[in-house]
């Protein structure tokens, strides 16, 4: 530990103490500089009694020995930066010869009750180097989104994770995602704000609501393609297979493989291609995907079969073609029949809500982190929202997106609806909207000035 953290702190909270009243600030800049101070005068100490120092090395020995001083103690991992956030704290620790990342993340919750925090996590930054990320309270109680949050095209913030991290959605590394969850979990909060997120991009919505519409068309007016029932879901998916495969065209023609062009120039995605040719992404949101899936007579079991066959192309081609899939469900097993499976181990992304039985559960993670099973079933009743995503590396968290209201949501769609694209290929299927008619506003006399 080092005192000039300790003394730069104090400054800290002493110019705290000047410079702001009884604000909000005031108390999280305090409990912050109060927790940090508690991190690091305890530090040594609480390595060593959650068993990760390590025993002086030969040479110190040695050389103690030669100049006859007491033997050294046992070194906790060095503090390589500790940065306070607006939940806690980050911790980045450089391990000692012998220690590795699992011996941090196995004394996680030790950590947690030694530094009297609400939660402990770890993940290995580099070989050697571990990052601690500490928080002060349930962030995930009242989700509250950084103020500043990094958005780039086609990479949106979505949730707020347990250790108060952004949880993003990030389309270009996973195209095509998977939200599980019972009736009333907070699928369709998570499904609106990435709408509102997305909405302020320039990427083309595509939605297949088969509650009759009631998720989706609210938010119409930022949407390019729109289906509520399976029916017009099928016409919807063929149109959209077609235009993929228009978009490969589109690509092949541009590819320009000669040998004077080198090869981060050969476009083997739209975004390789130029500006003025690029098609614009497009993001396919599918909410009750049963709904597709189910079918009662023969000529249902024809329009189920086309549908999970255009999903499945969609899944196995469209990321090159800038089309990605977002399918939110109760459930998403092989009991809705064949294809299912093969669509699912498409689905990169997968985030559970809370869901009723174990076997909902394997269907978002038994293939791919079977950690986040039991996570997932662990999630209580009465926290709507609070759901576990993992990816294909095994690696989960548990996430809360913010609050989002239809009305919040329609309003921003409604915002940027000067920003919905235009696409040929799905134009039977865009929303008639109505003409908003305008709302008279009433004069405003101008009042004479008094004095
Ligand atoms: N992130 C959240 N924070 C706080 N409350 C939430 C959150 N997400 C959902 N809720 C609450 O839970 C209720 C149900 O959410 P939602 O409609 O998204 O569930 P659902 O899984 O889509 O249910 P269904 O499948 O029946 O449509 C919402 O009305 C909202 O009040």
């Amino acid at each position: 530990m080092s005192w000039s953290w300790v003394l730069l702190l104090l400054v800290v909270a002493v110019a705290g103490l000047l410079r702001w009243r009884r604000t909000a600030w005031y108390w999280l800049t305090f409990g912050v500089t109060l927790a940090s101070l508690r991190v690091l005068i305890r530090y040594a100490s609480v390595m060593d009694a959650c068993g990760l120092t390590v025993p002086p090395s030969r040479w110190r020995l040695a050389l103690t020995r030669m100049a006859n001083r007491p033997v050294p103690e046992s070194r906790p991992p060095r503090i390589l930066r500790l940065r306070p956030t607006r939940t806690g704290l980050v911790v980045r620790l450089k391990l000692r010869p012998g220690q590795d990342a699992f011996d941090v993340s196995a004394a996680c919750d030790r950590l947690r009750h030694s530094f009297a925090m609400y939660g402990v996590t770890s993940r290995e930054l580099r070989s050697g180097v571990v990052e601690l990320r500490m928080t002060g309270y349930d962030v995930l109680k009242r989700v509250q989104m950084p103020a500043k949050v990094e958005r780039e095209p086609m990479r949106v913030p979505v949730a707020l994770r347990e250790d108060g991290a952004v949880h993003y959605r990030d389309y270009r590394t996973v195209p095509h995602a998977l939200t599980l969850g019972a009736t009333k979990s907070g699928k369709s909060v998570y499904q609106r704000n990435l709408v509102t997120e997305l909405a302020g991009q320039d990427v083309a919505l595509v939605g297949i609501d088969c509650k009759q519409g009631v998720e989706l068309f609210p938010l119409a007016r930022r949407f390019s393609a729109l289906a509520d029932n399976p029916d017009t879901a099928a016409d919807l998916l063929d149109a959209l297979v077609q235009h993929m495969e228009g978009v490969y065209q589109l690509i092949r023609t541009e590819q320009r493989i000669t040998a004077d062009v080198p090869d981060a120039e050969i476009a083997a995605d739209i975004f390789d291609l130029p500006d003025d040719l690029r098609p614009v992404p497009i993001v396919v949101l599918v909410d009750e995907v049963a709904e597709l899936a189910l079918f009662a007579t023969k000529e249902e079991e024809k329009r189920r079969d086309r549908i999970i066959t255009a999903l499945a192309r969609l899944a196995q081609l469209g990321r090159a073609a800038g089309i990605y899939l977002e399918i939110c469900g109760q459930r998403f097993g092989s009991e809705l029949g064949k294809g299912i499976t093969m669509l699912r181990a498409q689905l990169t992304g997968r985030t559970a809500h809370r869901v009723n039985d174990e076997s909902s559960a394997n269907m978002a993670f038994g293939d791919i982190a079977p950690d986040a099973v039991l996570a997932a079933i662990q999630i209580p009743t009465d926290t709507p929202g609070i759901a576990v995503a993992g990816d294909s590396s095994g690696g989960w968290a548990r996430i809360r997106t913010p609050h989002t209201t239809l009305r919040q949501a329609v309003n921003v769609c409604n915002r940027h609806a000067d920003r919905t694209p235009d696409l040929p290929a799905l134009a039977p299927f865009r929303p008639v909207l109505p003409n908003l008619t305008k709302v008279p506003a009433p004069a405003v006399e101008p009042a004479p000035a008094t004095v």
